[in-house]
């Protein structure tokens, strides 16, 4: 088994060993040997997931988390203010018909199975623990919610419907019903009309727990996914279940979904490609993501913000980019501060 100083030092990870203790979070047991050594295990561990804000699964990368630059610190940076920023709980939908029109403002989706860590994630993404509702019992979410997040986007007056109010904030991230064990039996029904003809929607972020294989349902969203076109990124939750072997447990299931999603690009051949379709980087989320301030940054939930902002059409990389090298741009400069969309292709 590997130490815990040696996972410590070969994900390059800082150590927030003794934030962790002041908070309380961990109980202490000082009396027995045997005890303390479990537990001095445990934290490391802990300390491992909650340290990085960039952990992800890459293709024929041996490290989980990625030794970030400089350029992209600030990225995550950009993104996190831009999450950050505040938010808004716009609507819930039970069908199609019920969302609100929007022909302006990019849509993101969060799917998977029942219990899987949806809702924890949404409210992770923006920084506020009670934002979507999340509870230890499967089927806690029922419609599609939708949350409008970011900062008031700047938009030119082409780009503006007239005759209605400015959006106050640049994205929506839709919640939505878990699939599988305690849910609505039309919950496909509903979903699928929205992936097939939410004329807005950007993309998917589909969830997956560490602790369970793909599911059948997994492979059909992902296959519903491939099949519209729809841009997908995936997560894994909940690694703080995994134990010692979370990092490995965490790359073997990113395999076998680079896997699953390589057969369908293949399958279907309509353009759903690695890269530009699914994302071969798959993003590992950890712990009581219910309760950000506990954890910091509940895991590698940076470079999922990150990854969403670049599928969802914002680009702050080009204004870090811009910044970090001085350079002259002489493309469109989208600003972080003043954040606005890149027009839909
Ligand atoms: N240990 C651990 N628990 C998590 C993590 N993410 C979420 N949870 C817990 O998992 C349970 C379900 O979380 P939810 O966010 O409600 O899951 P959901 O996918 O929205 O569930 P439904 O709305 O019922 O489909 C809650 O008790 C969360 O606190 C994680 O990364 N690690
Ligand atoms: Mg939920």
């Amino acid at each position: 088994m590997i130490s815990s100083r040696v996972t410590l030092h070969r994900l390059g990870l800082s150590c927030h060993y003794q934030t962790f203790i002041h908070r309380g979070a961990i109980p202490r047991t000082r009396s027995h040997p045997i005890g303390q050594r479990r537990q001095q295990r445990w934290k490391s561990y802990k300390q491992t997931i909650a340290s990085s804000e960039m952990l992800r699964c890459r293709p024929e990368s041996e490290t989980l988390a990625t030794k970030l630059t400089s350029v992209e610190r600030q990225e995550l940076a950009s993104a996190r203010k831009f999450f950050e920023e505040g938010y808004e709980f716009l609507y819930s939908a039970e069908s199609f018909s019920q969302h609100s029109p929007n022909t302006q403002t990019p849509e993101i989706i969060v799917l998977g199975a029942s219990n899987v860590g949806k809702s924890s994630f949404l409210n992770a993404l923006i920084g506020r623990p009670n934002a979507a509702r999340v509870s230890q019992k499967p089927g806690k979410t029922t419609m599609l919610n939708a949350f409008a997040v970011g900062p008031r986007p700047r938009l030119s007056d082409g780009l503006h419907d007239k005759g209605t109010s400015p959006p106050k904030h640049s994205l929506i991230v839709m919640d939505s019903p878990g699939y599988g064990y305690k849910s609505r039996s039309d919950w496909g029904h509903a979903v699928v009309e929205y992936i097939e003809k939410r004329s807005m929607l950007r993309g998917a972020v589909v969830l997956v727990s560490m602790e369970k294989k793909l599911l059948p349902e997994d492979r059909w969203i992902l296959k519903t996914l491939a099949k519209f076109n729809t841009r997908t990124i995936v997560v894994v939750t909940k690694a703080d279940k995994g134990g010692s072997h979370w990092a490995t447990t965490c790359r073997e299931q990113a395999d076998v979904l680079r896997r699953e999603m390589g057969e369908l690009e293949q399958r279907l051949g309509n353009g759903w490609t690695k890269g530009s379709g699914w994302m071969p980087d798959i993003y590992v989320t950890a712990a009581n993501m219910d309760n950000i301030n506990k954890l910091g940054n509940g895991g590698g939930i940076g470079g999922v913000r990150l990854a969403i902002l670049n599928m969802a059409g914002f680009n702050p990389k080009a204004e870090v980019e811009q910044k970090a090298e001085a350079v002259a741009y002489t493309g469109r400069i989208v600003s972080f501060d003043d954040i606005c969309w890149k027009v839909a292709p």
